[in-house]
């Protein structure tokens, strides 16, 4: 087992050019340590700015969301392909916020992540349960129901290229984060269930966790032996916080 950490950048719909600037001034600065990588996935309007302006070997550009076809008639979608094109490599996979509010399956999820590699972009497949959820003990239920279709979809190779990212929807913009132990014990869980299926992928797979991280609890949760680094929101807007993230201070 010899995972990196990672630490990836989810805007949401925020940001603007001059945070792009602000941003990749901060980073180019920085020396990112060779076991940890760094990914920002900006609005898709911001990919091929963010792309020219990064210069650290150690930071990647990700997309937000992807579509499962090609190209074609598909008004609004953005394709691995074109992903692709603009040195983008990473791409997240079936945010909370897509499967409650655009209402994209597990199986879509399992469809989009298969196109992302099929480009040799990788994703960050989304997976988490809702408060009400876990109350009702159905987390490990909920979770293998996300895994299930993805684990079915692909081959072992592609499966060891996958980072998964654990968000329990109730620790999102809340300010409420699950516990380092709660979270280590999920995570410990989503890679029991993938050795189900593929013993070596899952000792090979990243698994972030993802839910109000930010620059006073995120060593915690990191040094968690199946943590292997972040998805953030809110605090990965803020230049100062965020790269006192990424340089592990
Ligand atoms: O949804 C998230 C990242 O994808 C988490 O967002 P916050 O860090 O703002 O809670």
């Amino acid at each position: 087992m010899n995972r990196k950490t990672i630490v990836a950048a989810n805007w949401k719909m925020n940001g603007d050019l001059s945070l792009v600037n602000a941003m990749t001034a901060a980073l180019n600065a920085i020396n990112i340590r060779t076991e940890q990588q760094v990914v920002i996935c900006p609005p898709a309007p911001y990919l091929g700015a963010l792309t020219q302006a990064n210069q650290n070997p150690g930071v990647a550009i990700g997309g937000q969301n992807l579509s499962e076809h090609q190209s074609g008639a598909y008004t609004g979608e953005v394709s691995a392909l074109m992903l692709k094109d603009l040195s983008v490599q990473y791409v997240i996979v079936g945010h909370s916020e897509r499967r409650s509010m655009y209402a994209e399956s597990s199986e879509l999820v399992a469809s989009k992540t298969k196109a992302a590699l099929d480009q040799g972009l990788t994703p960050i497949v989304c997976i988490g349960e809702s408060e009400q959820e876990r109350e009702q003990g159905d987390t490990e239920k909920v979770l293998s129901e996300q895994l299930n279709p993805v684990l079915a979809t692909l081959n072992s190779n592609e499966l060891s290229g996958v980072v998964f990212a654990y968000e329990p929807v109730w620790a999102i913009g809340t300010g409420k984060t699950a516990s380092a132990e709660m979270a280590q014990q999920t995570h410990r869980f989503i890679r029991e269930h993938i050795a189900a299926t593929d013993t070596q992928a899952a000792d090979n797979v990243a698994i972030l966790y993802g839910g109000s991280v930010n620059a006073g609890n995120y060593q915690e949760l990191f040094a968690q032996p199946d943590i292997d680094g972040g998805l953030i929101g809110g605090a990965s807007l803020k230049v100062e916080e965020f790269k006192k993230i990424c340089l592990a201070e």
